[in-house]
């Protein structure tokens, strides 16, 4: 009897490997993810002449940002792309070019080159060959890549109210070694159409940082981290990324 009940012991899954740098306050945070992201950019310079690092867009990384447009580097030879954008026109308040625009490409950084998404077309769909090829040709591989996270466990512009079993969503946006580097999205969270890197663009980055914060998002995160039947796009790069990101968090 009791070998029995032993055997039925539950065995909890182990959480997805990701390595945990924790801060007591944001601009903590951006300063600390901002000298690590430039000294991955120094490496990569060193090493090949010149760099590639994909953003992420939303409210989190103004600071963080910020925090990166004053570190020295030799940011003439970096390329800098958005992980995902809103079809939306640079000057609009919700485009990702723009909050690049205006807290990133300043001070020492305003000299990096910046490899837009968007495009002045009616949809995403209008323009998605010219941007996958200039993305593919002048954009990959990454040499580092900042994540940040919705409160629906999207990352990205990789929504889980695409639904799982939406063919475009896992076939193509989440799968890890996949051909297309960039895809178009619509979904009804969101008020407008949207471009985005698939993860096989973004797994070409040797650092993958998850920059998230508030106490929600954490929840959110441990939840896709613990549970093998999660859905979300966030277990997705945790489960399926070459290199265990690391993240940043803070309150
Ligand atoms: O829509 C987006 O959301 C996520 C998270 O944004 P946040 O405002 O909650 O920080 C972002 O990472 C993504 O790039 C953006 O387009």
């Amino acid at each position: 009897m009791k070998m029995q009940a032993e055997r039925l012991k539950v065995i909890e899954p182990l959480p997805l490997p990701l390595h945990e740098r924790l801060f007591d306050d944001g601009e903590q945070l951006a300063q600390a993810l901002a000298k690590q992201v430039a000294a991955d950019l120094r490496g990569a310079l060193a090493r090949h002449g010149e760099a590639c690092i994909a953003l992420s867009g939303g409210n989190t990384p103004k600071r963080f940002f910020d925090a990166l447009s004053t570190q020295t580097l030799d940011w003439a030879r970096v390329t800098v792309l958005p992980v995902d954008e809103r079809w939306l026109p640079p000057e609009h308040p919700r485009s990702n070019e723009r909050l690049l625009r205006e807290h990133l490409f300043k001070n020492n950084a305003a000299v990096a080159r910046l490899l837009p998404m968007y495009r002045p077309t009616p949809t995403p769909e209008m323009a998605l060959m010219p941007v996958l090829t200039k993305i593919a040709n002048e954009g990959l591989p990454l040499d580092v890549v900042v994540l940040g996270m919705g409160e629906d466990g999207h990352v990205a512009s990789l929504f889980p109210d695409l639904g799982y079993d939406n063919p475009a969503l896992r076939e193509i946006g989440l799968q890890p070694r996949g051909r297309a580097p960039v895809m178009s999205v619509r979904t009804s969270a969101m008020p407008e159409p949207r471009m985005t890197l698939t993860l096989s663009a973004i797994f070409t980055a040797p650092a993958i940082y998850l920059h998230i914060e508030g106490e929600s998002k954490r929840a959110v995160l441990e939840g896709a981290q613990r549970d093998p039947r999660s859905a979300l796009p966030i277990r997705s790069v945790l489960s399926g990324a070459p290199v265990a990101p690391t993240l940043y968090w803070s309150p």
